[in-house]
């Protein structure tokens, strides 16, 4: 029956968590993919935004654009803040259904909500135990440099975009340390699941 929150900055290793998750047999709700869901055409979501930030927002296959968007919002904190006004509704909506049909097909379930914005959007529920992924801002930095093509100022304003680190680990049950190995964070992974099924 646990209901577990995962959070961590961006590029702190939370798709590795919950990927490892799923092979011990948890049930993951992706907040990243919610997003998409409730952005995806026909959408009154989709329909907001463009009303907000520009019929320019959205491609010609009536997508949304999310490079244009992303260029729009990371660095001007107040149209984030609108952005978020719109899409988080929504998804903690729809966050909430999905909880409910995944324990209604198995009420022995463990359902993991990986969210990033855990602490900026006050995400709150039922929570069984809030786990936390944690990589200093620098390591997270580096890593979307390296791994994902990022310019230095992109990384660090997407960075600057979400709650500082101190503000997540101050709500954490549990804390993964993703700043060592992808082994040592297995490691600790595979701990949780004997602590959440014992
Ligand atoms: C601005 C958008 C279009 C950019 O899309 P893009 O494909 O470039 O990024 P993607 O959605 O894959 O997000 C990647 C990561 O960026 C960070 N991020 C995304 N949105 C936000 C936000 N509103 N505030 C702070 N960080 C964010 C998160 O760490 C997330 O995991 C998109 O992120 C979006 O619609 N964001 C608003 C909704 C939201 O809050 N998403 C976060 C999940 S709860
Ligand atoms: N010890 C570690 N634990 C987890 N990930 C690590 C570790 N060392 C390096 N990495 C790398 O860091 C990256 C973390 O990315 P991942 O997609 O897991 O993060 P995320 O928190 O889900 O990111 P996002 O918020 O962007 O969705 C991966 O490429 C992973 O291989």
């Amino acid at each position: 029956m646990p209901l577990i929150a995962l959070t961590g900055g961006i590029a702190s290793g939370k798709s590795t968590i919950a990927r490892r998750l799923t092979e011990h047999g948890a049930v993951v709700v992706d907040a990243d993919a919610l997003v998409r869901e409730v952005q995806t055409p026909p959408s009154h979501v989709l329909d907001l935004i463009a009303a907000e930030f520009g019929a320019g927002i959205v491609g010609p296959d009536g997508a949304l654009d999310r490079e244009a968007l992303g260029r729009a919002v990371f660095g001007d904190p107040d149209a984030l803040a609108r952005l978020n006004e719109i899409v988080h509704p929504a998804v903690r909506e729809l966050s909430a259904r999905r909880f409910a049909e995944a324990f209604a097909r198995d009420p022995r379930a463990v359902v993991v909500y990986d969210v990033p914005l855990f602490v900026e959007a006050r995400v709150d529920g039922p929570w069984d135990l809030v786990v936390v992924a944690h990589a200093p801002a620098a390591v997270r930095r580096d890593r979307l440099v390296s791994e994902r093509g990022m310019t230095a100022e992109d990384a660090a304003r997407r960075i600057a975009a979400q709650a500082p680190d101190a503000a997540r680990l101050a709500v954490a049950d549990v804390v993964v340390d993703t700043a060592g190995s992808l082994s040592h964070t297995i490691e600790q992974v595979d701990e949780l699941w004997r602590r959440v099924r014992s």
